[in-house]
C-alpha cells in the first residue's frame, strides 16, 4: 500500500479481502490444473475456452478507451491492447496463448475461430465486454483490478505445469511469463484511478461490487469447464468435443 488517506487504505483492503475469498485461485479447476491432475482432454479444454476470454480483453480495453474524452488516460489504457494484439515490432499474448494452443496438441485456427466454447463461458465473458462498455467509468476500471491477485496465479501455473506437464516449457508458458510484467502495470494504474476517484460511501460500494461482478466472471468459466469436462462430464450441445480441433 502507498501513502495514503485511512479512508482510501480501509477501501483498498476492502477490495483486497474480495480477491482473498474470491478470486478463481480458489477454484478446484485451478487446483487440479496446477497439480498436474488434468488430463490432455481438460488441458485443451481450458486453452480453449480460455482463449475466448483472451481474445475479448482487447476489445473490452477498446470500447473502454472509446468512452475516455482524456488523451493522457487514453495513451495509457491504450498499451493493455497493444500487449494482447502485439504491435509491428512485438508479439502479442493472443498470439503467445496460440503458441500454448499448438504445443497442448491444437490446432491454433480452431481455437481462434471460438466455435466449441462452452454457452457460460461465451455469457460470462460478453457480459465483461458489456459492462466495461455500458457501466461508470469507475466499476469499468474497478472490474479490471482481479489482476491485482494475477500475479500470484500466474507463477502458481507457470510452476506447476512446467513441473507436471510435457507440454509445458519456457515457449509454451511464455503468456503467463509476460503477464507477470503486464498485469503489475496495468493494476498500479488502476487501482490508483480507482482509489483517487471512488470518494463517496456508494463511489466505493460499486467499485466493490464491480470487483466482485468480475470475480463471478472468472469463476463462471471454471465452473463450466468442470461440469462439462470433469464432473460430471456434460458437455453442452455444440461445445468441444474431445478430439475435435486437433492439430
Ligand atoms: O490467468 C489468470 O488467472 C488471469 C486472470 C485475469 C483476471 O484476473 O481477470 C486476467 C488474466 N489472467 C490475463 O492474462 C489478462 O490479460 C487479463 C486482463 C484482465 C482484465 O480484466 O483486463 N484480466 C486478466
Amino acid at each position: 500500500m502507498t501513502d495514503q488517506s485511512p479512508t482510501a487504505a480501509h477501501f483498498e483492503a476492502r477490495l483486497r479481502r474480495i480477491g482473498d475469498e474470491r478470486y478463481h485461485d480458489k477454484h478446484p479447476f485451478h487446483h487440479l490444473l496446477h497439480s498436474g491432475g488434468c488430463t490432455m482432454d481438460q488441458v485443451q479444454a481450458w486453452v480453449i475456452n480460455r482463449y475466448y476470454y483472451q481474445s475479448r480483453i482487447p476489445m473490452k480495453d477498446a470500447a473502454f478507451l472509446s468512452r475516455l474524452d482524456d488523451p493522457k488516460m487514453r495513451r495509457i489504457w491504450r498499451s493493455r491492447i497493444e500487449d494482447h494484439d502485439g504491435t509491428d515490432t512485438h508479439e502479442g499474448g493472443i498470439a503467445r496463448w496460440l503458441r500454448l494452443a499448438e504445443g497442448v496438441g491444437l490446432d491454433p485456427e480452431y481455437v481462434s475461430s471460438g466455435v466449441g466454447i462452452l454457452p457460460a463461458t461465451r455469457f460470462a465473458v460478453d457480459a465483461y465486454v458489456r459492462f466495461v462498455r455500458d457501466e461508470p467509468l469507475l466499476p469499468a476500471v474497478a472490474s479490471s483490478l482481479t489482476e491485482l491477485f494475477a500475479p500470484k496465479i500466474h507463477k502458481d501455473r507457470i510452476a506447476g505445469l512446467l513441473q507436471h506437464y510435457d507440454f509445458a516449457n519456457p515457449e509454451t508458458t511464455a503468456y503467463f511469463q509476460h503477464r507477470l510484467t503486464e498485469a503489475p502495470k496495468d493494476v498500479a494504474f488502476g487501482l490508483k484511478w480507482v482509489l483517487d476517484n471512488a470518494i463517496t460511501q456508494a463511489d466505493q460500494d460499486a467499485a466493490a461490487n464491480a470487483l466482485i461482478f468480475k470475480t463471478e466472471v472468472l469463476w463462471a468459466q471454471l465452473d463450466a469447464l468442470w461440469s462439462a469436462y470433469v464432473e460430471p462430464g456434460r458437455i453442452p450441445p455444440g461445445a468441444w468435443q474431445p478430439g475435435e480441433g486437433q492439430a
